[in-house]
Formats: C-alpha cells, sequence, structure tokens
C-alpha cells in the first residue's frame, strides 16, 4: 500500500474509533472503571507490581480513576506521562499522588507540574499502562498520532516493565494498519477481557 493511502486509512480509523468511545454513556464509562479495577486485580492477586505508569482518560478512554485509588490503597507507586517540555513528542513519567499538584497540557490534560526529582525512567517501571483509540488481536496500537508512546515503547525493548494497552472493546478493530514504527503491546486489558498478543 503506497504511504499516502496508508496515512488516510489511518486518520479515517483514529476518526472513527474516537467517535466510539466519546459516544459511550456515563453509565458504561463508570461500570467499565470498576471492571478495570477488577480486571487489574485479578492479573496482579500473586505479584504486586512496585510502580505502575498509567493516564488520565481523555477524549471518551478507558477511565482509570478507580485504578489509580486502587493502586494508592495498595501501596503501588502511580506515575503519570508529562509532556517533555524541550524533546518535541517525548514523555516524561512523573509520581502521582493524592497531593500532586496539577497543571493543563497543551492538549488540556491535567499532568503533574514537572519536578524532575519525581520522575522515573520508563525501564525502571514495573508495569506501563498506555492509552490507545486502536487496537487488534496482534497487539498491535494506534495512538492520538503524536508518537509519544511509540518513542517510550521503544526504550522498553531490553528492560523487564511490563506493557499493557487499556481500551474500551469497541476500540477493537480487525486489524490496524501499521506503519514501521508502531511497536506491537504483548497484552491489552479491556473491561471484559485480557489479550495476551
Ligand atoms: N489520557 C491521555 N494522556 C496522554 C496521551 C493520551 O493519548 N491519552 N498521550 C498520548 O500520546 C499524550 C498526549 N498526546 C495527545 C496527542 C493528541 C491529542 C489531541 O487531542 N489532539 C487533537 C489536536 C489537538 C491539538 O493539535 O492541539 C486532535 O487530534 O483532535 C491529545 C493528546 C500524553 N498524555
Ligand atoms: N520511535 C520513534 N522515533 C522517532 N519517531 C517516531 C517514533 N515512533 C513514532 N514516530 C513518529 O511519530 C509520528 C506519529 O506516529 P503515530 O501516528 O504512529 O502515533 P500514534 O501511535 O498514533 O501515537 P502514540 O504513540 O502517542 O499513541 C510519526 O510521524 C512517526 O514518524
Amino acid at each position: 500500500m503506497e504511504t499516502s493511502d496508508k496515512l488516510v486509512q489511518r486518520k479515517q480509523l483514529r476518526q472513527l474509533i474516537r467517535g466510539r468511545r466519546q459516544a459511550l454513556s456515563a453509565l458504561t464509562q463508570a461500570s467499565a472503571q470498576e471492571s478495570l479495577k477488577n480486571q487489574f486485580i485479578k492479573l496482579f492477586a500473586s505479584d504486586k507490581p512496585e510502580s505502575i505508569a498509567i493516564y488520565l482518560a481523555n477524549d471518551g478512554e478507558l477511565d482509570t480513576l478507580k485504578l489509580i485509588n486502587h493502586c494508592w490503597q495498595q501501596n503501588i507507586d502511580v506515575y503519570l506521562p508529562v509532556i517533555h517540555p524541550f524533546s518535541r513528542h517525548h514523555l516524561l513519567f512523573q509520581q502521582y499522588t493524592p497531593t500532586t499538584k496539577m497543571v493543563l497540557n497543551r492538549f488540556g490534560i491535567s499532568e503533574p507540574k514537572l519536578n524532575s526529582q519525581s520522575t522515573i525512567c520508563p525501564q525502571n517501571l514495573s508495569v506501563l499502562c498506555t492509552p490507545l483509540v486502536a487496537f487488534d488481536s496482534q497487539g498491535n496500537r494506534m495512538g492520538m498520532g503524536g508518537g509519544f508512546y511509540d518513542r517510550t515503547l521503544s526504550q522498553l525493548q531490553q528492560s523487564k516493565t511490563k506493557v499493557i494497552g487499556l481500551a474500551h472493546d469497541c476500540q477493537q478493530v480487525d486489524s490496524v494498519p501499521v506503519e514501521p514504527w508502531d511497536m506491537p503491546l504483548s497484552m491489552i486489558m479491556t473491561p471484559t477481557k485480557i489479550i495476551n498478543c
């Protein structure tokens, strides 16, 4: 397929799936985040992670507040992505506690006010949960289009960090049109299932 065809295809798919998740009702979102928390508890029943990077939901993404609260209760260190102030399309991961000062980033998403003393190298995270727009059963993912998570994931190839894509079931497609830089996921968690890719 021509590169430009694929670009158009990816753009259309992104629009379609973003529309699907934005259309989910508050009730569906509420039950989805409860199920997500329960899936997480089941998955880590026998080995509690030390640290986990999550995200604050935006644009209809699978909500994570209940999961974050659960981690806090379990003394699991929670980190959030922060848009890198100088390095374009790169993320930093900063610890998030109930007292962390928050600011809005340029996408309107709440993120910790940058404090380099509470950031972590992604390689040192036990678990990294990525948001995504579309996924398939092979673990291919497509995000919002900035390549932020692709760049982070490309640094994790030699690390023990467990990478888990989080999404609603309605974000699954038969096949994500992938690009050479797209990093496949080894696991995707939805409110109803865990897919080992
Ligand atoms: N919850 C959450 N946090 C995240 C991400 C994410 O996907 N979800 N990111 C994962 O990368 C990073 C932010 N990346 C983003 C990239 C594009 C847009 C977005 O809304 N784009 C608009 C155009 C906005 C603009 O250009 O100013 C759009 O496409 O409509 C949002 C976040 C870091 N934090
Ligand atoms: N590891 C990388 N190194 C350099 N550039 C990259 C890397 N990964 C992706 N990019 C660039 O980022 C841009 C956006 O990529 P893409 O559309 O795949 O993002 P995405 O998967 O939707 O976003 P995200 O990864 O933030 O969820 C592309 O132009 C691509 O060239």
